[in-house]
């Protein structure tokens, strides 16, 4: 894949409205995220609203970072809009090793069928059901180990798997990439890996969803190389990263991008 640039292109050129059910922690880094790359970010969750949110949005993604019963809920109302629609949604199952109520509620949401599921290594491995453990949203697994559960998993779901970490992995049960793009820092400043799936959203919208997620880790990678180059610490990596996002171009994109077939 050579032509990262011309997916970035596009998702800015139509600027599409992304609807995100995601957790307390995200949502403003996500937000500006988005805003950042040009998409246009709304966070909304009530089960009141939700469907008709989705109904108006062109992609969705839903977290499960700090959920509860009445946002599960509303997280499967908005997922089966997209999914009828045709539309993409992302799945992020934050920490779903961690606890039953996380696997019951990821089960229901995998039966909507997402058009991406991002997640860590460890998160990957525990929603593939090849391992109960994890402490939380950090990954104790390498992206090595999971990518056979990634691929398992994107055949099961018919959807497109990103593992995220040092060289993400992106596979759609038949086709597989990696990506080098990123820096050790993206670690070290909380929600960057919930922020993404906005980003993975936003390209998918219009364009082929396994080739949109590699130019989109791609494009989220370069920008955390970029932005580590002039911060010097977690603070001004978090503002680097955003202006990096801002600025590189279609171009840079393409010129930058580190991704190679598995
Ligand atoms: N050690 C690393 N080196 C380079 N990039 C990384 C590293 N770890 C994570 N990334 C990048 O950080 C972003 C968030 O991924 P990750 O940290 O795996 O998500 P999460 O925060 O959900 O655990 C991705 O773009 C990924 O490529
Ligand atoms: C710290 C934390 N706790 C619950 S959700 C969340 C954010 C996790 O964000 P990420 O997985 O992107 O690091
Ligand atoms: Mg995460």
């Amino acid at each position: 894949m050579n032509d990262t640039g011309r997916y970035l292109d596009r998702m800015r050129s139509t600027a599409p409205l992304i609807h995100n059910i995601t957790n307390y922690v995200a949502m403003n880094i996500m937000a500006n995220v988005l805003l950042a790359a040009g998409a246009a970010p709304a966070m909304v969750h009530a089960r009141e609203e939700v469907g008709d949110f989705a109904a108006l949005s062109q992609a969705l993604t839903v977290n499960i970072g700090t959920l509860d019963p009445a946002w599960a809920e509303a997280m499967a109302t908005a997922a089966q809009v997209m999914q009828q629609a045709g539309r993409p949604w992302v799945l992020d199952p934050v920490g779903v090793g961690a606890t039953r109520f996380r696997q019951d509620v990821c089960a229901q949401l995998l039966a909507l069928r997402p058009s991406v599921i991002r997640g860590n290594a460890s998160e990957v491995l525990a929603l593939a059901g090849l391992s109960a453990g994890g402490r939380g949203p950090e990954t104790t697994d390498t992206v090595d180990a999971a990518e056979a559960a990634a691929a398992d998993l994107a055949q099961r779901m018919g959807g497109v798997v990103a593992v995220s970490g040092p060289v993400d992995y992106i596979t759609d049960g038949k086709t597989a990439y990696r990506v080098a793009n990123g820096h050790p820092m993206m670690t070290r400043v909380t929600a960057l890996g919930c922020s993404l799936n906005g980003v993975i959203g936003a390209f998918a919208v219009g364009q082929p969803v396994l080739e949109a997620t590699v130019a989109a880790l791609a494009y989220y990678g370069l920008a955390g190389e970029q932005a580590a180059a002039t911060a010097i610490g977690p603070g001004a990596f978090g503002a680097a990263f955003l202006d990096r996002l801002y600025a590189i171009t279609p171009e840079d994109l393409t010129a930058g991008a580190m991704v190679t077939p598995a």
